[in-house]
């Protein structure tokens, strides 16, 4: 076979892989790796995302959720591993030829310019005909619902009106694919609530592919069709929201997602339950081999809590599993849910969530007795280091 034709094989197969995946918007990342010298960011990490696909990199601070989307971008360079957009290795091309774009936290919009010259400035950059660059302009500002804006100076709007002005710059080109590197960070909290609600809308009105960098559960649950969790550099689980929240696949992503109560003891009951110093807690079935050590997660809003019989009294016998007593230590009213803290003991605190209308009257220092069912219980093999428990893990209190 001369060169010529391997070469044009290639070329083709590049263009039509084999399995489809060279739908515009399609991003393959096949065993991306990443060191900052002896650092590494990124551990041989693979993930597939579909054409017109909303995910997020969710995960904690130096989880490596930036670095990957900045070698998607182009602004860093893998040390093994391949990334394809639309069909095709991208490892070659410059950030400018990739057929993405990405949105920052910091807006970066030139603020002599007005929003309209800013939106049009990458346009010009590219010689793009003056009466393109206006039309261009005006659906990028439509999208975002701010063309009544466009003389205005960057200085002139709101943070929300901002981002929304880096939006139409990103979208203006028309990318593939949307690189959002936690755009919504500097917003107040009302802002960023609507603010995800209009970006869902906008991305499947336009069906770009988004790929959405964020340490805010919170946001990621709200408006993806799937997260991928990150620990180290690499996914641990990849999910659609309620398949993270209800079927967590590590103690780690447990905690990372929602809120959650931790018991920890060795397997019991042919690995179904673990025996804390607190509560026998036990499963809806076995997970954990009896040699385990094991973890039992449940949520705040899983807890019921009524006022305890006093001690010593006959009504005092509590269930045998699933059930403990404590003192109520803390009440705080969080609008629709009442939230509860329970110390259990000098290493365990339970943190309860009931909704407002059927809260119980509890006041602090009320003996308290605490129960929940076991198909609200998730086992897991302990995990070796606690400091991955970051989020929702319940801390010992220190009083
Ligand atoms: N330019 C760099 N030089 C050296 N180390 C870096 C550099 N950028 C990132 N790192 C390191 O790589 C790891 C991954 O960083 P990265 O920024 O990708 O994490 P992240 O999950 O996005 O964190 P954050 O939410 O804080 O932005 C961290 O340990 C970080 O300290």
């Amino acid at each position: 076979m001369s060169t010529g034709t391997a070469t044009a094989a290639q070329a083709s197969a590049e263009q039509i892989p084999p399995d489809g995946d060279g739908a515009r918007g399609a991003v393959l990342l096949s065993g991306i790796t990443k060191y900052y010298g002896e650092q590494l960011a990124v551990d041989d990490l693979s993930l597939k995302i579909q054409p017109g696909e909303f995910i997020s990199l969710l995960g904690p601070s130096g989880c490596g959720k930036t670095t990957t989307l900045r070698m998607i971008a182009g602004f860093e360079h893998p040390d093994a591993g391949d990334i394809r957009i639309s069909g095709r290795s991208v490892l070659a091309a410059p950030p400018y030829k990739r057929d993405v774009n990405t949105v920052f936290q910091a807006y970066a919009l030139f603020p002599h310019l007005s929003v309209a010259e800013n939106v049009a400035y990458g346009l010009q950059q590219r010689r793009t005909p003056k009466a393109e660059v206006r039309e261009r302009v005006t659906q990028a500002l439509d999208m975002v619902q701010m063309r009544r804006f466009g003389d205005r100076k960057p200085t002139q709007l709101s943070g929300g009106q901002q981002q929304r002005i880096a939006l139409a710059r990103a979208l203006v080109n028309r990318p593939a694919v949307l690189l959002l590197d936690e755009p919504l960070g500097a917003l107040d909290r009302q802002l960023r609530e609507e603010m995800q609600l209009e970006l869902k809308l906008l991305q499947s009105r336009l069906g770009i592919t988004f790929v959405f960098v964020t340490h805010d559960q919170g946001e990621a649950l709200s408006m993806s069709d799937r997260i991928a969790i990150m620990r180290a550099g690499r996914i641990e689980q990849l999910a659609d929201a309620d398949t993270v929240y209800a079927r967590p696949a590590s103690a780690y992503v447990a905690a990372f997602v929602g809120q959650q109560n931790f018991f920890r003891g060795p397997a019991a009951e042919a690995g179904a339950a673990i025996t804390s110093p607190y509560a026998l807690v036990r499963a809806a079935s076995p997970v954990l081999t009896s040699t385990n050590l094991g973890e039992a997660a449940v949520r705040p809003e899983f807890i019921r809590i009524e006022k305890a019989a006093p001690a010593g009294s006959a009504a005092e016998a509590i269930p045998e599993a699933n059930a403990t007593r404590g003192e109520l230590i803390g009440v705080s009213h969080l609008g629709d849910t009442m939230q509860y803290l329970v110390r259990l003991g000098p290493e365990q605190s339970l943190i309860v969530r009931r909704p407002t209308p059927d809260a119980p009257a509890l006041s602090v220092g009320d003996p308290v007795l605490c129960t929940w069912a076991a198909h609200h219980v998730l086992l897991f093999p302990a995990a070796d280091d606690d400091a991955a428990k970051q989020g929702g893990y319940i801390a010992p209190p220190t009083a």
